[in-house]
């Protein structure tokens, strides 16, 4: 029998090893002393799923757990069978057991058509979910960061917005199962910091876009772009507002929606008409963060300037677009049935 030497397997064998090691992104390798066990609640979502590839890049061990309302597989599959990473299918408003070291609970849906879509649902993720997050925290004596929102503030009457405005919110409104949901998982952090000692940090995120959001997402950039991109109407309601840019935490910068809207129709190359539509209802007039805590305490600030932002989710759109008309099930038309009783034709 012919047997090929050792020695002329080994370019085959060095290249199945890297056929391996290329399949995931490059993570780095943590000592077991440094290598924390993260849980990241929604971490299939748009936020969740470039915070999933940031930490496991760092070499953390990471569990993802969404209950994909909004979250997609798709979002997170690069990491799928890598030994540092878990998906979990679960809804947080039922508990969880498990041994983690750190929480990134940022389960909610958060653009207004999603939340409202289902309140009483939004309301339970909210309440029911964080207390089982808290519950967590505290029994494993992890530390929770909780992704709030910047509908704390409501329709603000402050401008910029800092940390200590209380906001003005309409507790009965259509946007209150979430504006005041927020409110109260931020009630629930500082009372079990209070009262357990459990180690909670929030941080309140403002208008967010970029690539991974869902196409039904809703909110004003994506609809924008999808509008832009497909050569239907930019709907604008004449408002201002501040964005938030690509994965940072909230950027000053102030624009009206209809400077939004001609700047995307021209960045897209766009022959979209714009059309006006009324103002939804208890819609905030303005909104800015003002981010200087956050600079003088984390040392944080934007880094991403708007039309790069704008771009890269412009380029994810128009690929997400073409991915959906290549998968499209079109289905073959029937051949018509026979009627009964009716004697068959042959030809
Ligand atoms: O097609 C649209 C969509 C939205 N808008 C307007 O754009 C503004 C922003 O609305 P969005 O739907 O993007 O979302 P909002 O800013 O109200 O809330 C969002 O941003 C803050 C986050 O903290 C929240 O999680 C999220 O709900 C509103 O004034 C809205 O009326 C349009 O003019 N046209």
């Amino acid at each position: 029998m012919y047997r090929l030497p050792i020695k002329a397997l080994i370019p085959g064998i060095f290249l199945l090893i890297s056929s391996f090691s290329q399949k995931y992104p490059p993570v780095k390798f943590l000592s077991e002393k440094d290598r924390k066990r993260i849980l990241i609640t929604g971490g299939a979502g748009f936020v969740g799923s470039h915070l999933t590839d940031k930490l496991m890049m760092d070499g953390h061990e990471v569990t993802v757990v969404d209950n994909f309302f909004t979250g997609r597989k798709r979002n997170v599959e690069h990491w799928i069978g890598h030994e540092n990473f878990e998906l979990i299918n679960h809804d947080v408003v039922e508990p969880l057991y498990i041994e983690v070291d750190q929480i990134y609970h940022l389960a909610s849906p958060a653009s207004p058509p999603n939340y409202m879509y289902n309140p009483i649902k939004t309301l339970k993720t909210n309440t029911i979910g964080t207390l089982n997050m808290l519950g967590l925290a505290k029994r494993v004596g992890a530390r929770l960061l909780l992704a709030s929102t910047s509908e704390v503030y409501g329709d603000p009457e402050v401008h910029p917005q800092n940390e200590e405005y209380w906001g003005h919110v309409n507790p009965i409104g259509p946007r209150a199962c979430y504006d005041e949901g927020e409110r109260v998982t931020e009630t629930m952090c500082f009372a079990y910091l209070e009262q357990e000692g459990v180690e909670v940090r929030v941080a309140r995120i403002f208008n967010t876009f970029g690539s991974r959001m869902h196409m039904k997402d809703g909110r004003v950039v994506s609809n924008f772009i999808l509008q832009a991109l497909q050569g239907e109407p930019l709907t604008v309601r004449p408002l201002l507002l501040a964005l938030l840019l690509f994965l940072s935490l909230g950027n000053p910068e102030e624009h009206t929606i209809l400077e939004f809207a001609e700047l995307i129709r021209s960045l897209v190359v766009s022959r979209s008409q714009i059309q006006f539509l009324p103002e939804g209802q208890d819609d905030p007039q303005r909104r800015q963060p003002d981010i200087r805590k956050a600079k003088m305490m984390l040392g944080w600030e934007p880094v991403v300037p708007l039309e790069e932002g704008l771009n890269k989710t412009i380029q994810y759109f128009s690929r997400e677009l073409e991915h959906q008309a290549n998968n499209q099930y079109i289905p073959k038309p029937k051949a018509a049935r026979q009627k009964k009783g009716q004697p068959r034709q042959h030809n």
